[in-house]
C-alpha cells in the first residue's frame, strides 16, 4: 500500500474513528450519554455530510464529505488527515458551527447533558463556544483598534475572570509564545503572519473549554514557537481536554496526535 505522508505508520497510530481501547459502544444516545464520565467522549460526530452550492457558478453543487463519523475523548488529540481539499477544515467549521451541517449530527458534552450543534440556535452556539469548545482558526480575525493583550484576554473576561487576572494570564501566555512586549498594546492587524498566529493560539488556548479545535496552529511558526505550541497541546491533554486538529507539519502531528482520522475515507 502506498504511504501518504499524513498517513505514515508513525503518524497514523490509528485511523479509525473510535479511540483504540475505548468502550466497545459508548452510548451515543442523547438521554443516556453521561458526558462527564471519564470514558465518555467529549465530541461525537456521526454521519456528517457537507456539500457547497456555488451560486455564482450557476448553482453548481460541490459534494465534499459524507458519513463522517468519529469521537474525541478527554485527554486525547485526534488529527484530521487527508489530502488538500479532502474537507478537513470544513469538518472543523461544522463542529464549531461556522458551516451549516447538511446531514448528520455533532454532539458535544454540555452542562445540560449533550448539545447538538446541527441546527443549534445562535445563542446556544455562542454559549457552547464560551463554555465547551474553543477554536484556533488558521487566520486571526482582527478586531479594529483592539490590542493583542485584550484580544487574548477576551475569552477569560467572558468566563467572568477579573480584569487584572485576565490581563496577567494573557501577558504570561504571550510571553511564553515569545511575542515581543512592545506589541502587546497594538492591534494585530499589522503583525507578521507568525505574530498573528501566536496571538490566535494564545486566544484559543487561554480558555477553559474542555474541547479545542485547531486548524493548522503551527503553520506560520518557527521551530522554537512550534515547540511552545506542542507543549501547550500536551498540557491541555494532561488537563483532560480533548483536541481535534489539522496539522500539515508531520513532525508536529507525530508529536501531538494520538490517532489520525483519514478524511479521504469520507469523500463524497
Ligand atoms: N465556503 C466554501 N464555499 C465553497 N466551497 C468551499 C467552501 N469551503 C470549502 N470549500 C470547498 O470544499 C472542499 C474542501 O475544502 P477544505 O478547506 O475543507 O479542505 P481541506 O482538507 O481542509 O484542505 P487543505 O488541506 O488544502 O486546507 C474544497 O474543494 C473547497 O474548495
Amino acid at each position: 500500500m502506498s504511504q501518504r505522508p499524513w498517513n505514515s505508520p508513525a503518524a497514523q497510530k490509528s485511523s479509525v474513528g473510535s479511540r483504540p481501547g475505548a468502550p466497545a459502544s459508548p452510548s451515543l444516545g442523547r438521554d443516556t450519554w453521561d458526558a462527564s464520565a471519564p470514558d465518555r467522549p467529549l465530541l461525537v460526530v456521526e454521519d456528517l455530510a457537507k456539500s457547497f452550492t456555488l451560486h455564482l457558478q450557476g448553482g453548481v453543487r460541490l459534494p465534499v464529505v459524507s458519513a463522517v463519523s468519529f469521537e474525541v475523548f478527554p485527554g486525547e488529540c485526534v488529527a484530521l488527515g487527508g489530502p488538500s481539499g479532502a474537507g478537513k477544515s470544513s469538518i472543523l467549521k461544522m463542529v464549531y458551527g461556522n458551516y451549516r451541517i447538511d446531514a448528520g449530527s455533532v454532539r458535544m458534552a454540555d452542562e445540560d447533558g449533550v448539545a447538538e450543534v446541527a441546527g443549534a440556535a445562535p445563542r446556544r452556539m455562542l454559549r457552547l463556544r464560551r463554555e465547551r469548545v474553543g477554536y484556533v482558526s488558521q487566520f486571526l480575525r482582527v478586531i479594529p483598534r483592539v490590542g493583542a493583550l485584550d484580544v487574548v484576554a477576551a475569552p477569560l473576561r467572558a468566563e467572568g475572570v477579573n480584569e487584572e487576572e485576565a490581563k496577567a494570564r494573557a501577558a504570561a501566555l504571550l510571553a511564553r509564545l515569545n511575542l515581543p512586549e512592545r506589541l502587546w498594546g497594538l492591534p494585530p492587524a499589522t503583525f507578521s503572519g507568525g505574530e498573528q498566529q501566536r496571538v490566535n493560539v494564545a486566544r484559543g488556548f487561554i480558555g477553559a473549554q474542555p474541547l479545542l479545535l485547531l486548524d493548522e496552529p503551527t503553520a506560520s511558526l518557527d521551530a522554537a514557537n512550534r515547540a511552545v505550541v506542542i507543549d501547550l497541546i500536551h498540557e491541555k491533554k494532561a488537563a483532560g481536554c480533548g483536541l481535534l486538529g489539522i496539522f500539515h507539519d508531520a513532525e508536529t502531528r507525530e508529536a501531538v496526535a494520538d490517532r489520525v482520522v483519514d478524511v479521504a475515507r469520507f469523500s463524497a
